[in-house]
C-alpha cells in the first residue's frame, strides 16, 4: 500500500528506446539513437535498468512504410521478434510484453512465439486505433521466465 503522502512522488521507471532521437521529458529515461535489432541493445538496456529487469515492455515500434502491404508487414513483424528475443535478458517472469503489429500472414507465427513464453495472449484493436487501419496490439502477460518460472 501507497502512504497517501508518498502519492506524489515518482513511481516505477519508464526508459524509452527508439531509433530516432527523443526530446526529454520529465520522469523518463531514453536511450536513443539505439536500434532493438541490435545485439548489443539488451544489454545497455539492462544497464540503465534498476534492478536489471522490467515489468512491461511496450511497444509501438513501426518500421517506415514503404506502402507495399506483405513488406511492411513481414518487416514490423520481425521487428516484434527481435524485441521478444530480448525478453529473456529484461523482462521479470510473470511480466507483460505489448507490442503492435500491422494484421498479416505472419501474424500467427509471432502469436505463437508469444504463446511459448506467455500464459496468457490476446489479439487487442484498441479504441483510438482507427477502424481503418490494419494495426492491431498484441497483449501478453505472465511471461514465463527463462526457465518457467512465473512470479507470483
Ligand atoms: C509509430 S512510431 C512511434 C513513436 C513514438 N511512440 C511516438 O509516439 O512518438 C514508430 C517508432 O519506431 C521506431 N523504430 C523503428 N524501427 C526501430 C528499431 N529497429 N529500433 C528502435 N526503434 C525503431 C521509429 O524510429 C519510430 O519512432
Amino acid at each position: 500500500m501507497i502512504p497517501p503522502g508518498d502519492l506524489s512522488s515518482p513511481i516505477g521507471f519508464v526508459l524509452g528506446v527508439d531509433l530516432l532521437h527523443i526530446f526529454p521529458l520529465e520522469g523518463a529515461t531514453f536511450l536513443c539513437p539505439v536500434d532493438v535489432t541490435d545485439p548489443r541493445t539488451s544489454q545497455r538496456i539492462l544497464e540503465l535498468l534498476p534492478g536489471g529487469r522490467a515489468d512491461v515492455i511496450l511497444s509501438d515500434m513501426a518500421p517506415n512504410a514503404t506502402g507495399v502491404r506483405d513488406l511492411d508487414h513481414d518487416r514490423l513483424i520481425s521487428l516484434c521478434l527481435s524485441l521478444l528475443g530480448m525478453t529473456p535478458d529484461i523482462l521479470h517472469p510473470g511480466g507483460t510484453f505489448l507490442c503492435k503489429t500491422w494484421a498479416g500472414s505472419q501474424s500467427r507465427q509471432l502469436q505463437r512465439r508469444l504463446t511459448e513464453e506467455f500464459q496468457r495472449v490476446r489479439l487487442i484493436k484498441p479504441e483510438a486505433s482507427r477502424k481503418e487501419s490494419s494495426e492491431v496490439y498484441f497483449l501478453a502477460t505472465q511471461y514465463r521466465g527463462k526457465k518457467g518460472a512465473v512470479k507470483q
